[in-house]
């Protein structure tokens, strides 16, 4: 076990039990009677065997009646990332999805953003988002929130209070012929998103980082998105935006950028597309722009619940993989109704299914797989992945303390059945009932702590 012990600061906690993760080889790889210590800043300091128990103690300098020993329903994996969620619209979550994109936006979303410039109603429904989101075991987020760059920083601010991971974006849009009050002009925008990612980074929140965010091509004229890609390049920041997610979209893309050609080129020209970026849906991509994120590095956010929900598309995970594209999951709220990243791995296996339907020799996606893109494949898609996604020592804990069996949860066992089988059940029937706690970066932040008032 030589590269699974790192020389580190003095150890918080170790736990004894069933670990199961995913690697670059394994999509799930179950660790039966492990040991995990976790150190004061929150690393994972060694993973190893049970029978290892005193050499490591000695090793790593902790007692060994300090071990916190897991019962054998329980288990921990990797926390989940949500690589695509709108903060600003969980209001609305579970209501107005019969419409499709450009008419939801229109008729929902855009009526709803604008009220972002209100900060009470900003923190209510921001502080709601983040504590759902880490109940049901979201440890990373990444959000949009609106074009309000006060209420932005709220965002920021509150995910930080509760302790979650999240990247966090102030939207750009300087085109708007649906609801016009709801635009900014390319200057706006510009000295707003420099405004809005100075003053989190002054914040030094931890774990929250800032993302440039154009909401997507349609949204904004190409000056600004050339603004926008410098903005990121000499930043070195992350960039989220949408594309292909339907067809009307598609189309009028084509008749907005007339030079480019494709969707996907219209970011490029305008170097948006890095190996920083993560772009939501996808479900319209041809092979040769599949061909121009891998090359690029840029990555893919699968939001299955709002494709079936607005009737975008089915994207091909198994063609996109073949590509060698990065692809996580997301929820897409309030397109997405769900909020559970339980859901997006549910919706993930439904759609793969839906292909199978269509043509019996798609290769149908186990949930393995399904859990690897929930977890490490959503830390590759933010480049997060040196520092969280998996078990690996020397990444920061984070991580969810499931219990099948829990009292007053929602699934039977009937007799023991082993993890792998435990895994399953709990990503196809269980919540957040389920969920014991959740760490980020080592810290327990479920049960939740309300922060304390200034
Ligand atoms: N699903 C979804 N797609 C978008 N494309 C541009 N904006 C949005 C949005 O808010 N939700
Ligand atoms: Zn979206």
């Amino acid at each position: 076990m030589e590269n699974s012990v790192r020389p580190s600061s003095a150890i918080a906690y170790v736990y004894r039990g069933t670990f199961v993760h995913s690697t670059q080889q394994t999509a799930l790889q179950i660790l039966e009677d492990a040991l995990l210590g976790v150190d004061t800043e929150g690393k994972i300091a060694f993973i190893g065997e049970g029978k290892e128990l005193e050499k490591l103690s000695q090793t790593f300098g902790f007692s060994t009646s300090e071990v916190t020993q897991l019962e054998q329903h329980e288990f921990f994996m990797p926390g989940m990332i949500d690589t695509h969620i709108h903060a600003s619209q969980y209001s609305y979550a579970g209501t107005a999805l019969d419409l499709p994109l450009l008419q939801w936006l229109n008729t929902y979303t855009f009526p709803v953003e604008s009220r972002f410039k209100d900060l009470e109603f900003a923190h209510r429904v921001y502080t709601q988002v983040v504590k759902r989101t880490l109940r049901n075991g979201t440890t990373t987020a990444c959000y949009f929130a609106t074009i309000h760059t006060d209420a932005s920083l709220l965002l920021g601010k509150i995910a930080n209070d509760f302790g979650q991971r999240a990247m966090v974006g102030k939207v750009c849009m300087d085109r708007n012929n649906g609801v016009k009050h709801y635009k900014e002009s390319a200057q706006e925008s510009q000295d707003e998103t420099c405004r809005f990612i100075k003053e989190l980074l002054n914040k030094k929140y931890p774990l929250v980082k800032p993302v440039v965010t154009p909401r997507f091509a349609p949204s904004c004229t190409g000056a600004l998105l050339g603004q926008l890609g410098a903005i990121a390049k000499n930043n070195n920041l992350h960039i989220q935006s949408h594309i292909s997610e339907n067809v009307e979209e598609v189309q009028l893309v084509k008749e907005l950028f007339p030079e480019s050609e494709s969707y996907t080129d219209v970011y490029h020209k305008y170097n948006l597309l890095t190996d920083k970026t993560v772009m939501a849906h996808g479900c319209h991509l041809t092979d040769e722009e599949l061909d121009l994120f891998r090359e690029t590095g840029a990555s893919l956010s699968h939001c299955p619940n709002s494709n079936f929900s607005l009737c975008s598309g089915v994207l091909n995970v198994r063609n996109v993989l073949k590509h060698k594209v990065k692809l996580g999951l997301g929820t897409d709220v309030a397109g997405g109704y769900s909020a559970s990243m339980l859901d997006a791995v549910r919706r993930t296996l439904d759609a793969s299914k839906v292909l199978t339907i269509q043509d019996p020799e798609h290769n149908t996606l186990t949930f393995e797989e399904v859990f690897r893109l929930a977890t490490l494949g959503g830390s590759q898609a933010l480049s997060l992945d040196d520092i969280t996604g998996n078990f690996e020592v020397g990444k920061d804990f984070d991580a969810l303390r499931v219990n099948v069996a829990a009292p007053d949860g929602p699934i039977d066992l009937i007799q023991y059945e082993g993890p792998k089988t435990h895994l399953e059940k709990f990503l196809n029937l269980g919540d957040d009932r389920n969920i014991m706690e959740v760490f980020v970066a080592g810290r327990k932040v479920l049960p939740l702590t309300e922060p304390t008032a200034e």
